[in-house]
């Protein structure tokens, strides 16, 4: 399969709500999708499917492969609310699943993210005293380093202020750019979409729309 990703058919219901159905997309190589949709329309229900973590009730999900293996995803949460005395540094936390003996190649991966997410020179401070957009971008460090072919940010910018938030899109541009990763972005912010992504998926009311970002008429969202 030349795709990264392709949803067929895909329904979720919950009890009797039905969150969507009839959800057909593909996420070609390299390409930067927006999820786009109001609160409760069913985005991060899609992102659990494609995760693994819930089964849908109709339709199905298939992953692409690239060299011969399955595609690796890595998934960037909205960074939660860290406290200030959390005690581990960036780095440490960007190391948190790395296997406790690394060797040369690992710690040069490690060095590699770090510099990717713009955290090179912080990265022996502590994360509670790390700024929001810090903290993001240690989060999706934190995925970089198992070399995902797709990074999924489920309303990763949502707490950011505006510099914070263009810091982490041109970030994942310049990933997207250099290695060809693949971006799947859900968030409430259309301006932000239409400045970095090139296609949408838009949940309104049970309908489903997809296309592209340059098309996509914002008062759809207002109307
Ligand atoms: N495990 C569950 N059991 C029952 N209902 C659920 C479950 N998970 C989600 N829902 C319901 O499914 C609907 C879609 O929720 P979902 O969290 O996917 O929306 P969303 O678009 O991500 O919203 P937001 O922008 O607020 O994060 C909501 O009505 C929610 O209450």
């Amino acid at each position: 399969m030349e795709n990264i990703l392709e949803v067929h058919d895909l329904g979720m219901t919950f009890d009797n709500q039905v969150v969507f159905s009839g959800l057909n997309f593909q996420l070609t190589p390299g390409s930067k999708t927006a999820i786009l949709g109001e609160n409760g329309s069913g985005k991060t229900t899609l992102i659990r499917i494609i995760m693994g973590i819930l089964t849908p009730t109709s339709g199905s999900i298939t992953l692409g492969d690239v060299d011969n293996r399955p595609i690796k995803i890595g998934y960037v949460p909205q960074f939660r609310n860290i406290d200030k005395d959390y005690p581990l540094s960036l780095r440490s936390f960007i190391e948190l699943n790395a296997p406790l003996v690394k060797n040369a190649a690992y710690k040069k991966r490690v060095a590699d993210v770090l510099a990717k997410t713009e955290l090179t020179e912080i990265s022996d401070y502590r994360l509670g005293r790390a700024s929001g957009g810090q903290k993001q971008r240690a989060y999706l460090a934190q995925a970089l380093l198992e070399q995902p072919d797709l990074i999924i940010l489920d309303e990763a910018t949502a707490s950011l202020d505006p510099v914070a938030k263009e810091t982490l899109l041109n970030v994942l541009d310049k990933l997207n750019k250099s290695e060809g990763l693949t971006i799947l972005f859900t968030t409430h912010d259309i301006p932000l979409a239409h400045e970095h992504m090139d296609d949408y998926v838009f949940f309104d009311s049970g309908e489903i729309t997809t296309g592209k970002m340059r098309d996509f008429n914002e008062r759809e969202v207002l109307d």
